[in-house]
């Protein structure tokens, strides 16, 4: 039984966080496991998923668990069922999309995911201009810049606010250096800088005690492990889609991460694809890197510190395919009428 002073706890985290986080694609492989960990995040007071299949039945059975949120399902059969899903939202998750098969990269995606990702961002501009847009949809390199270009077409563009997930690829770089290292994998934190797909993808190993004494030969087949960790997951699935559950759970951290941020919580730092003034000197204008969360979503943009030589060579690697596939969705955008 819960004593008086658990229940009076209980009553003041929800009191004083009460925030409205939608999932759009919240039925799908990611999207399911996602908008569970979101239904026992005690800051969720109003949960909200959409998607084009089952969302009144996903909604309904999370609802059944005793947390201090309401699960409401939205679909497009609905009228206004999308803005009402999106209307005031503090947080919206996207894992709305198609995922890869084996022999696909993400971006052979961008022909399918492109366009979804488009009209929820049109979406979520007219009815949650103000909330943190999460954006999880493959190819992240090219959805991210879609979303800002939309946002930046319709008047309501905050970079603050815009975020590509790219957690997954810092649980897996903690998961496997530990296991290379031997070391608790909750506490490796791997800074892993750039985009979010093969070489864009740049594990910053120097950085990391453990990781830094690993044999050159297991660093090198570390960070190829890391920058190829999706494709491991799309093979061993079989045609049965790619990463989700990690997936989920890399999202709801990140989710986590700026819900803390938004609650005015200090010194909550975790990696995301962002608009970023790091390389635009270099024509790169969304690189991802440590951030600082706080109440109006980005505080701070911080630096990739030190690289080593190698580091500095995927770096350079990194730099052209980046640029081309953020041009590629900032272009999509411009051939739309919005
Ligand atoms: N950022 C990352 O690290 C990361 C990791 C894993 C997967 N992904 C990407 O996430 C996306 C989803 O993966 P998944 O495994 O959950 O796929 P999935 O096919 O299992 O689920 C996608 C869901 O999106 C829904 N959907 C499709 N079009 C929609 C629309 N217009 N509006 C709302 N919902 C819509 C589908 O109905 C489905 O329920 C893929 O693009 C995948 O590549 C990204
Ligand atoms: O690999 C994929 O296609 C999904 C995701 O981007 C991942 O890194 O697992």
């Amino acid at each position: 039984m819960l004593s008086r002073l658990a229940l009076r706890r209980t009553f003041t985290a929800t009191a004083f966080n009460p925030y409205k986080v939608t999932v759009l694609g919240a039925c799908g492989g990611i999207g399911q496991p996602l908008s569970l960990l979101m239904k026992l995040n005690d800051k969720v007071t109003d949960l909200r998923l959409y998607d084009i299949k089952n969302a009144k039945g996903v909604a309904t059975d999370l609802s059944h668990i005793p947390t201090n949120s309401v699960v409401t399902g939205f679909s497009p059969e609905q009228p206004d069922g999308l803005s009402n899903a999106l209307k005031d939202a503090d947080v919206v998750v996207i894992p709305a999309g198609v995922p890869r098969k084996p022999g696909m990269t993400r971006d052979d995606l961008f022909n399918i995911n492109a366009g979804i990702v488009l009209d929820l961002a049109k979406a979520a501009a007219k009815s949650a201009p103000d909330a943190c847009i999460l954006v999880i949809s493959n190819p992240v390199n090219s959805t991210v810049p879609i979303v800002s270009e939309v946002f930046k077409k319709l008047g309501v563009y905050n970079p603050k606010k815009l975020f590509g997930v790219t957690t997954l690829d810092s649980i897996r770089a903690s998961r496997f250096v530990s296991e290379l290292a031997n070391t608790d994998p909750t506490g490796e934190k791997i800074s892993v800088v750039g985009g979010h797909s093969g070489i864009t993808i740049i594990p910053l190993l120097s950085q990391s005690q453990s990781a830094n004494a690993l044999s050159k030969e297991q660093k090198e087949q570390l960070i190829h492990r890391i920058q190829f960790g999706g494709d491991e997951v799309v093979k061993a699935k079989n045609g049965a889609g790619s990463a989700t559950l990690s997936m989920a759970q890399a999202g709801a951290k990140f989710a986590n991460a700026v819900l803390n941020g938004l609650a005015g919580k200090e010194g909550v730092l975790e990696p995301s694809f962002v608009d970023s003034p790091l390389f635009k000197k270099d024509g790169i204008e969304f690189f991802a890197s440590p951030v600082r969360l706080g109440k109006d979503g980005i505080q701070e943009i911080l630096d990739i510190g030190k690289l080593s030589p190698e580091e500095e060579e995927l770096l350079n690697e990194c730099k052209d395919s980046l640029k081309k596939n953020i041009d590629k969705g900032i272009k999509f955008v411009d051939s739309k009428h919005l």
